[in-house]
């Protein structure tokens, strides 16, 4: 048994994005990086860590280009048909899940996020293991930031002490971040991320400071950085 105990987070990977503000003809979480499709490299990131059990990956449901993993460093790759918003692909993974404890942590991450390191994922789930409210990676806001008018000027400068951005992997119990999203869906919120779910019950998940070059690939521009970035760690 691994210093961490019995594998027993899932990881959940929304994958059925169409990646239009990326566009081209292949959906971006697809597309070769590095040697291999973008969301291999979220998958290896996830499935390498002892504490995870197995990863769920919501595909479009006309997803044409999944390779059909069934297994990763000898961990189940499932997989479940997503929905029309990145919330309802992850609830859709969550209820797709195989039978588990409600207080079992799950772990949720952008396919179109290639380059998480090992060391932030550790620190992740550490901080997650022992606080009920979940966790996620982060990153302080260090530029200044302006809101734009509709003409595209400086309409003012905004605050930016204590302000973070949200990345991803967010680790919750199992149980509660259904609810969250259901709750959230119901009320008809779009959510996101989870921790905006989860902070509408009521809930305030810890801010873990994660790399920054944990990026995730949006746009044409994001791939040349996202390849470089993956080339170095494979040298
Ligand atoms: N209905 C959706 C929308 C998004 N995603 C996933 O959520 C992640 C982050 O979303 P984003 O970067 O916005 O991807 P897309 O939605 O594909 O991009 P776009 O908004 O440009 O279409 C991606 O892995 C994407 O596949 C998903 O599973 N289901
Ligand atoms: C979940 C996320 O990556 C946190 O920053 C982000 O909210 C995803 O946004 P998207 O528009 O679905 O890419």
């Amino acid at each position: 048994m691994s210093r961490h105990g019995t594998p027993s987070v899932w990881a959940i990977l929304p994958a059925a994005g169409r990646g239009a503000r990326f566009g081209g003809d292949v959906p971006k979480q697809y597309l070769q990086i590095a040697g291999q499709p973008l969301i291999a490299h979220a998958l290896d990131a996830l499935l390498s860590h002892p504490q995870v059990a197995g990863a769920m990956v919501a595909l479009a449901a006309d997803d044409r280009h999944w390779p059909g993993w069934t297994t990763r460093h000898g961990k189940p790759v499932l997989r479940c048909v997503g929905g029309g918003e990145r919330a309802d692909s992850v609830l859709a993974a969550l209820q797709a899940l195989p039978p588990g404890p409600e207080d079992s942590l799950v772990m949720v991450h952008d396919a179109a996020r290639p380059n998480l390191h090992p060391s932030d994922l550790e620190r992740l789930l550490h901080a997650a293991s022992g606080d009920r409210d979940g966790a996620i990676l982060a990153a302080p806001v260090r530029d200044t930031l302006k809101r734009a008018d509709a003409e595209g000027r400086i309409a003012a400068t905004e605050p930016r002490a204590a302000l973070w951005r949200a990345l991803t992997p967010q680790v919750f119990r199992r149980g509660l971040l259904t609810d969250a999203l259901l709750a959230a869906r119901a009320d008809a919120v779009q959510v996101t991320d989870e921790a905006m779910a989860v902070e509408r019950a009521g809930l305030r998940p810890r801010l873990v400071e994660g790399r920054e070059d944990n990026l995730k690939v949006t746009t044409p521009a994001d791939r040349d950085l996202a390849e470089f970035l993956l080339s170095q760690r494979q040298r």
